[in-house]
């Protein structure tokens, strides 16, 4: 898989949380394009805040980030999105009661210009026969699918996924695996995810970062698939 030696991403210095909670400090981290970045932590560490502050939906107290370029410390979340930010939430946040079709539209009503519909179903074609089954009667894997094919109709270039396999049945994880592997290859995405699956992390990751009271404390980059007992053992120190 290519990876780019330019910096997609870059957060520098971040600090963010809520109220009177400071919840990341300071926190340094730069993704290159084509990077598939696994976040790993107990809870309550800061990884859903670090996808949040992300997409601008958390604003930061302090530092700097940048996508592609350009300073988006400051952008609200809707102008990341167009830049090329795209996010699956934690829970995929799946309209139940509009059909697989319209959850689907309205990925693309964010946005203006081309129509991805067909582009996206040819990435999707376990979609296709769902298209007008409404959101209610998915399968938790079915869903995830969905929320995915959702956020591509918005032509990312860096997808941010919230625990994609919480909820999912063990057998279907690998089907999103390979997946995800398939997304990255076919349209160049870089991808972070937080997971708490170690097993379906290393499976895709090439760097995974575990984070410990809103600092990174360990960044592991590997060119292959990370060391798994490596990554427990940091997960049990932090514990
Ligand atoms: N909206 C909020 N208002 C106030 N505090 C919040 C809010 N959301 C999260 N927190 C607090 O911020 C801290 C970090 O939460 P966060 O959800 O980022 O952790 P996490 O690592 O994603 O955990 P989990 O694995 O449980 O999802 C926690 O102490 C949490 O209680």
């Amino acid at each position: 898989m290519y990876i780019s030696d330019a910096m997609q991403l870059e957060v520098d210095g971040l600090t963010s949380g809520y109220g009177g909670i400071t919840v990341l400090e300071g926190l340094t981290l730069a993704v290159a394009e084509g990077e598939l970045v696994g976040i790993l932590g107990h809870n309550g560490m800061g990884k859903t805040t670090l996808m949040r502050s992300l997409i601008g939906a958390v604003p930061a107290r302090a530092g700097r980030l940048s996508f592609m370029g350009t300073d988006i410390t400051n952008l609200p979340p809707h102008r990341r999105n167009q830049l090329g930010i795209g996010y699956v939430p934690q829970g995929r946040e799946i309209i139940k009661g509009l059909s697989v079709k319209e959850n689907l539209l309205l990925g693309q009503a964010a946005h203006r210009g081309a129509s991805e519909y067909d582009r996206t179903l040819a990435l999707f074609p376990e979609l296709v026969e769902l298209l007008e089954r409404p959101g209610s009667r998915l399968s938790g894997g079915q869903q995830q699918l969905l929320a995915l094919a959702r956020c591509l109709m918005g032509r990312p270039r860096l997808l941010l996924l919230d625990e994609p396999t919480e909820g999912i049945q063990p057998s279907i994880v690998s089907d999103i695996a390979q997946k995800l592997r398939h997304l990255r290859s076919e349209l160049g995405l870089t991808i972070i995810v937080v997971e708490q699956n170690l097993d379906f992390l290393c499976s895709i990751a090439d760097r995974s970062i575990v984070l410990r009271g809103g600092r990174i404390v360990a960044d592991l980059r590997g060119a292959a698939v990370p060391d798994r007992d490596e990554i427990e053992q940091h997960l049990l120190i932090n514990a």
